[in-house]
């Protein structure tokens, strides 16, 4: 089955709706952007998730002292890091108990540093933009596919790359930012279609 993360919540209604899909994995994006969400408000966010799905901190541009405190202020286990410079970077995670997905974009150098899950995404994160999946050369572990995904060009994706898991923000929101609860139904359905 495929696994499904689903990025950028910031309200418990739509999240509501996410967890009781089922999806493998949520995301609260601690980065500068449109969904950024406060440690406060991401606390009880969390808290929901628990049981249900894996609750997941995106960071960009932050040290890893910074995504320490932040993921130990808000209870989480996982992080997912879109610049991680090292595999020293990784093991320092790992050292606080931190499982770490990976987040590069396509055309990177795909060689493992230690990660325990992989992404590949667009050039500029969470920006609803696709790349060339055809020109991917394959990474030969499991991986997750992100980057323009919506309800009309998930299940081209997965075929066009051979993903296992796939990962959206843009695409299942109604404005920048703004999760919408039917787009978030759709695009579960279709995946697991
Ligand atoms: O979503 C953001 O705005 C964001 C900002 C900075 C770093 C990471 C961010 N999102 C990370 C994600 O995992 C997104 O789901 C992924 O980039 C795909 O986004 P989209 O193309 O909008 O589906």
């Amino acid at each position: 089955m495929t696994f499904i993360k689903l990025c950028g919540f910031r309200d418990r209604s739509t999240l509501e709706v996410a967890l009781a899909l089922d999806v493998d994995a949520i995301g609260f994006v601690f980065a500068k952007s449109p969904r950024q969400i406060s440690v406060d408000a991401a606390r009880p966010l969390v808290e929901l998730t628990a049981g249900r799905a894996e609750p997941v901190g995106v960071f960009k541009g932050a040290t890893v002292p910074e995504i320490l405190q932040t993921a130990s202020d808000v209870g989480l286990k996982t992080v997912q890091v879109h610049d991680l410079a090292s595999g020293g970077d990784v093991e320092e995670l790992h050292r606080a108990g931190l499982t770490v997905y990976r987040a590069v974009s396509a055309g990177a150098d795909y060689t493992s540093i230690g990660e325990d899950r992989l992404l590949i995404d667009g050039s500029t994160a969470g920006a609803g933009e696709t790349w060339e999946w055809d020109r991917l050369d394959r990474p030969t572990r499991p991986w997750i596919l992100a980057g323009g995904l919506g309800v009309d060009n998930v299940r081209e994706g997965i075929a066009a790359t051979g993903a296992s898991g796939v990962d959206v923000s843009s695409g299942i929101e109604s404005s920048r930012g703004v999760k919408d609860a039917a787009l978030i139904e759709k695009f579960v359905t279709e995946v697991r279609r």
